[in-house]
């Protein structure tokens, strides 16, 4: 087996919010979790609501710090997140964002620049690129989010949902690149509450369960204990 290109060990995320004026609440959100990624591979992250799956997403962007354990990944690795609503500044256009993102994951700014074309090409968004952020719906905020991600060379992509949103053209379209990117062997991590979707999609896949890992292994097993757990 080759070595893995993220290896998570006992990571543990407690959220503490303010529930009162003296009174504090305390959730784990993530409890003692470990499993490695190979890379080229497509690994699944499956779970209910509230199950831990987009924390621990944030901890693979390396965008949360776990409160116990570690994140260890191979040297020179780049990843971007795309996720809803994450990380864009509002106030900034959709063309600025790009180039910050594409900025943010090692281009220069006149290749950030070129990049925009293509960006502002495939994400569809016509005058709306140029506008501020703050301005898109949902759908156009998703549309950027991955135009900006997966035309960005990186090497890990970190998947949260972002394919259950935009209209069906537009899904289709950013499901085929995705399909494409993967037989060119990247390595994805796909958060879904679709099971088909992790079936198709991903050879290994762990299951949480309110921020414990009940299962990690091939998806079909995987699979196998959610639906009887
Ligand atoms: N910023 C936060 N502050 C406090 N608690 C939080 C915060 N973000 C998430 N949580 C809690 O942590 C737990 C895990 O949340 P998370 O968003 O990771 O779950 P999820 O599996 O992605 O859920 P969903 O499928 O509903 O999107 C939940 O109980 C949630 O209420």
């Amino acid at each position: 087996m080759t070595l893995p290109i993220i290896n998570v060990n006992n990571v543990t995320i407690e959220y503490t919010s303010r529930v009162g004026f003296f009174k504090r609440f305390k959730h784990k959100a993530l409890d003692d979790v470990s499993f490695e990624v190979q890379p080229g591979e497509v690994f699944g992250i499956l779970g209910g609501n509230g199950s831990g799956k987009s924390t621990l997403l944030k901890v693979l962007g390396g965008i949360l710090h776990p409160d116990e354990g570690e994140i260890l990944v191979k040297p020179g690795v780049s990843r971007a997140l795309l996720s809803l609503g994450l990380g864009f500044n509002p106030e900034l256009t959709g063309e600025d964002n790009a180039i910050i993102s594409s900025m943010l994951n090692g281009y220069s700014k006149k290749q950030a620049q070129d990049l925009c074309k293509d960006i502002a090409e495939y994400s569809e968004l016509g005058h709306f690129f140029y506008q501020p952020v703050k301005t898109y719906s949902s759908g156009m905020k998703s549309r950027l989010a991955f135009s900006t991600a997966v035309l960005t060379e990186v090497d890990v992509l970190l998947v949260d949902e972002v394919l259950s949103v935009g209209d069906k053209k537009f899904k289709q379209k950013a499901q085929e690149t995705l399909s494409e990117k993967i037989k060119g062997h990247q390595t994805v991590v796909f958060v879904s509450h679709s099971e088909q979707q992790v079936r198709k999609l991903c050879d290994r896949s762990i299951w949480l369960k309110d921020g414990v890992l009940q299962a990690y292994g091939p998806t079909a097993e995987v699979i196998s204990k959610y639906n009887n757990g």
